[in-house]
């Protein structure tokens, strides 16, 4: 039986400015057919800002290095060609827009997805959504209810690489326990490992999503630089112990070659 997992995403080197700002440098990451990633880093590590990148945002202009997804080279490719290729997201902070309803963009999701209007209904019905599909999208949306949204836009959207920009930030105890199981689901975490077909790069500052979702690996961005690597529970408890400094100490301990390229 052939093993070998297929590569999703492999970063090379990658550089990244916005305006004339370096917000990101040398950054490599490898996430294989599968796995879920989480990505720390304290306030304006980065983080934000690789995600965008992925996704092929233009204001954040690549200065060196290469980004491929399933094997191509995507680096040049705009946001539409990437989202076809299969990578989805759910923004930290999606854009209010004013006379656009939250159903016609779950249209355009379903049908990049394949999904039914019946898949629509349904979905928003789980994720108590269905109150809000005539309101312009995330005008006066609370927190929770962003992070709903952008998650039904996702699941809609049936795509196999998910990046989700801190899912667990300002959502109630109620709705964490939603949002947890839902992402769990979408990612194929109750599938035996090698049966897993969805990969994942999680933001969270807290590590809540973690309870529910048990990533493969954990990743801490600092300055714009990949720190750390390891188990991202390891990561959790020591960044709380010891802040990311002492982390990142210890684990260039664990591996002094982790910068080298
Ligand atoms: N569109 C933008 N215009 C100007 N500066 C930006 C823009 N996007 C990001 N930056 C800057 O780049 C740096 C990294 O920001 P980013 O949002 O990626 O950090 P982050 O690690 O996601 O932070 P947080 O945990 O606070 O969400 C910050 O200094 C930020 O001010």
């Amino acid at each position: 039986m052939n093993t070998k997992k297929k590569e999703i995403l492999r970063i090379v080197n990658l550089g990244l400015k916005v305006d004339s700002k370096t917000v990101l440098q040398n950054v490599n990451l490898y996430i294989q057919e599968g796995e879920t990633f989480a990505l720390f880093g304290p306030n304006g590590s980065g983080k934000s800002s690789l995600l965008s990148a992925i996704v092929g945002n233009p204001v954040y202009k690549i200065t060196s290095g290469r980004i491929i997804f399933k094997g191509q080279d995507i680096t040049s490719m705009t946001a539409d060609e990437r989202v076809k290729l299969g990578m989805g997201i759910a923004f930290q902070t999606p854009p209010k827009v004013s006379g656009v309803k939250l159903i016609d963009v779950l249209r355009h999701c379903a049908r990049i997805g394949g999904r039914s209007e019946e898949d629509i209904y349904r979905y928003a019905e789980m994720l108590k959504m269905d109150e809000f599909l005539e309101r312009s999208i995330n005008y006066g949306f609370s927190g929770g209810e962003v992070k709903r949204s952008e998650l039904l836009q996702l699941i809609l959207m049936n795509r196999d690489f998910l990046m989700l920009d801190e899912p667990d930030s300002g959502v109630d105890l109620e709705n964490i326990d939603l949002i947890g199981k839902t992402i769990r689901e979408l990612l194929e975490r109750d599938k035996k490992e090698d049966e897993r077909k969805k990969s994942g790069l999680l933001i969270t500052h807290t590590g809540k999503i973690l309870d529910y979702v048990d990533a493969d690996y954990g990743v801490i961005l600092y300055k714009g630089r990949v720190a750390c690597v390891g188990n991202p529970y390891d990561i959790l408890r020591e960044v709380s112990k010891n802040g990311y400094e002492g982390c990142i100490n210890k684990c260039l301990r664990e591996f002094p070659n982790l910068n080298s390229n």
